[in-house]
């Protein structure tokens, strides 16, 4: 055990984002300048394919190059980096200078302050007339940004200004969503992101993240080291073929890794500079993608078969070639075709989690753990229905078939027969086996064929009613009005993302229940008064779970992904619900406190993980829960020199 709860890996060495190309050059203005083109080919054997040149002088902390005279087409000033002179036809070369100071200081995300610089910084930086006066707290710049954010009436409107943050100044960034995260979580993430993927050729200005097309083949390694960070700890990747419950949105789903591993920083902690979003593009079968003019990605249809898997093998060797055998690798929206084959591919050989599959499951589990707290019984004694038997659906029933047979004993075949299934063709019955995805059939059991989902409820007479279908509004009047007549409190959770493909909203659960309901949903709704009583519904969304998880297996090293894992994430989860949130119909705590209960989870996960001999992180820290917490990233400004 050592001593020591502090944590010994994740340095930030007195610069956020300290793997960042400034934190590897002398940063202080009496130290040697280097002038980088940031050029496709290496010449020196610097990282990024960068060449280093030497300066013949330099003047206030920007480089001037030695250069010829050449003839001008338009321009005509004495620019240093002979863009302006060059003819249109000349290859120019893409200069910048590689040490935050002055102007490019301002313009560095990971180190800008804005107004907050201090007055000795601003002398010491080259920044003196580069800003107003003024000097300005943290504190107050959020205080400022907040109050600016919410002057936008329109969701899209706020997500585009937090992007843009995002991009000018990320620790203010942060500070300002874990400050605010119960206001901007459904900025950064669902339900505004939907609409921004569906968007995003329109309002995409700067590129987040990293794209790797069908292009790359052959050449992803090279495409992974031009990310200018090389101390990578999480990937979240997709191929943008099933974007919450949007379908196909190719290319443009590339804001769902950026906003999951923005929440992996914001509630779990982990550094930004450690995160890496990246967005594979096979093509898309979305015909109005593939139409518009505005789209980002291939404007071809989806690449399959041993096209795809050529690529997506490719990818998964360079990611381990780069960046070692920890870095966790979180598969988000691919579509269940791909999504099951591919966890089970690299289950085995990589640190593979699929968000959809397994962080759901891991959240609805403690969401029904908690719940039965008010409900009572345990969950043998309780009976599942869900609509939508993809990767959320089965994922769910599989962790809640496992959890079940830990407490009984029992063999999970039996117990999957108290959980059932309804898909767009109906219930999931056994006359249906031979047809049925693989993923479905252990849950095909013996009934007779049933059509409607609310003949399924009448029948199967479930407890626990969840929407996994990406279907909005398939919870009906009649759905709900029949778990009423059931139960006494019927357990109703609308999964599906965004808000408009949840199954039912808050008040029609609550008011179609009389009252009665125990409902989550996927994304968020508002406080419901229904007859004089004020209900706040809770989010069940893997939100919860990912960013603590992921800090649990990055703390302990840990090297591969296991079930018991994901239950222990959920037993830490249940257990923070307080009886205050019972009392208002809550049955996930608040997000205010997410950071909190992160530390929980990965504690919880780490122990499991020390337990099973999946940690390489030795030795084991004594209090994970302490340790878990002085791993996190704080956005708070640091000081320069
Ligand atoms: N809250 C959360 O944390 C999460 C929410 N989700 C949400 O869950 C939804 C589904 O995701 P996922 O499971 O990955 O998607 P999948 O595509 O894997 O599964 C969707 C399932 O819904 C079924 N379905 C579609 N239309 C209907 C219908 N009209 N009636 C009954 N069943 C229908 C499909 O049937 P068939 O197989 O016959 O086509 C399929 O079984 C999405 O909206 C997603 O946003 C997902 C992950 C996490
Ligand atoms: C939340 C999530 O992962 C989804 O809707 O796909
Ligand atoms: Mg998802």
């Amino acid at each position: 055990m050592i001593s020591s709860s502090r944590c010994s890996f994740l340095s930030n060495s007195g610069y956020a984002g300290s793997g960042s190309s400034f934190s590897r050059v002398q940063r202080r203005h009496s130290a040697p300048f280097r002038v980088v083109a940031v050029a496709p080919t290496s010449r020196s054997g610097d990282r990024n394919g960068s060449v280093v040149m030497d300066l013949k002088d330099i003047k206030d902390g920007s480089a001037v190059l030695d250069v010829e005279n050449n003839s001008t087409a338009g321009g005509g000033v004495q620019d240093a980096y002979v863009e302006d002179r060059a003819t249109e036809d000349q290859f120019v070369t893409p200069w910048s200078v590689s040490v935050a100071s002055g102007y490019s200081l301002l313009r560095d995300p990971h180190h800008n302050k804005g107004l907050a610089f201090s007055e000795r910084e601003r002398d010491a930086h080259y920044l003196r007339g580069l800003l107003p006066p003024t000097v300005i707290s943290q504190e107050t710049q959020v205080k400022k940004m907040i109050q600016h954010m919410r002057q936008y009436d329109v969701p899209l409107h706020k997500y585009m200004a937090m992007m843009n943050l995002q991009e000018t100044n990320e620790r203010l960034f942060y500070k300002l969503l874990i400050d605010h995260v119960e206001e901007l979580l459904p900025v950064v993430y669902t339900p505004t992101v939907g609409e921004a993927c569906q968007k995003y050729g329109s309002i995409f200005l700067k590129p987040q993240g990293l794209y790797i097309s069908l292009k790359e083949k052959g050449r992803i390694h090279e495409v992974l080291r031009n990310w200018p960070e090389k101390d990578i700890q999480v990937i979240v990747v997709t191929d943008g073929e099933r974007i919450l419950g949007l379908g196909d949105l190719g290319c443009q789903g590339m804001g769902i890794p950026v906003g999951k591993l923005s929440l992996y920083t914001a509630l779990g902690g982990v550094r930004p500079s450690a995160c890496l979003p990246i967005t594979i593009d096979v093509g898309t079968n979305n015909e109005k993608l593939l139409n518009d003019e505005l789209y980002i990605g291939l404007k071809q249809r989806r690449a399959t078969g041993q096209e795809y898997t050529e690529l997506i093998h490719e990818f998964m060797t360079a990611v381990k070639q780069n960046y070692g055998e920890n870095v966790l690798i979180q598969f988000e929206d691919f579509a269940n075709h791909n999504a099951f084959d591919l966890l089970e591919k690299y289950g085995s050989t990589h640190l593979v989690f699929n968000d959809d599959i397994q962080g759901t499951a891991s959240v609805v589990l403690a969401g029904l753990m908690a719940a039965l707290k008010v409900v009572g019984g345990n969950l043998a004694d309780h009976r599942f229905l869900f609509l939508g038997a993809g990767e959320a659906g089965t994922g769910i029933a599989e962790l809640i078939a496992l959890e079940t047979s830990k407490q009984t004993n029992m063999p999970l075949e039996e117990i999957r027969k108290n959980i059932w299934l309804v898909d767009s063709k109906g219930l999931i019955v056994s006359s249906r086996k031979e047809s049925l995805q693989h993923f479905k059939k252990p849950w095909a059991h013996e009934h007779e064929p049933v059509k409607e989902l609310v003949d399924a409820v009448n029948k199967i007479k479930p407890t626990v009613l969840i929407g996994t279908s990406g279907q909005g509004r398939t919870f009906t009047k009649e759905v709900v009005e029949a778990m009423a007549d059931i139960n006494e409190k019927p357990i109703i959770l609308a999964l599906s993302n965004p808000t408009s493909q949840a199954e039912c909203t808050a008040e029609e659960a609550y008011k179609w229940s009389q009252g009665r309901a125990i409902f989550a949903s996927g994304s968020p709704f508002p406080a419901v008064e229904y007859d004089g009583k004020v209900f706040v519904p809770g989010q069940a969304n893997n939100a919860y779970i990912f960013p603590g998880l992921g800090l649990g297996l990055i703390m302990s090293g840990t090297i591969r992904v296991h079930n018991d894992l994901l239950l222990a994430a959920s037993e830490a989860l249940a257990s923070q619900v307080s009886q205050d949130n019972f009392d208002k119909g809550l049955i996930y705590p608040p997000f205010s406190n997410i950071r909190n209960i992160s530390a929980h989870i990965a504690a919880k996960v780490a122990a499991k993980a020390y337990e099973l001999g999946l940690a390489t992180r030795l030795p084991q820290p004594k209090d994970l829960v302490q340790y878990a917490h002085s791993c996190m990233y704080s956005p708070t400004y640091r000081p320069y020199r």
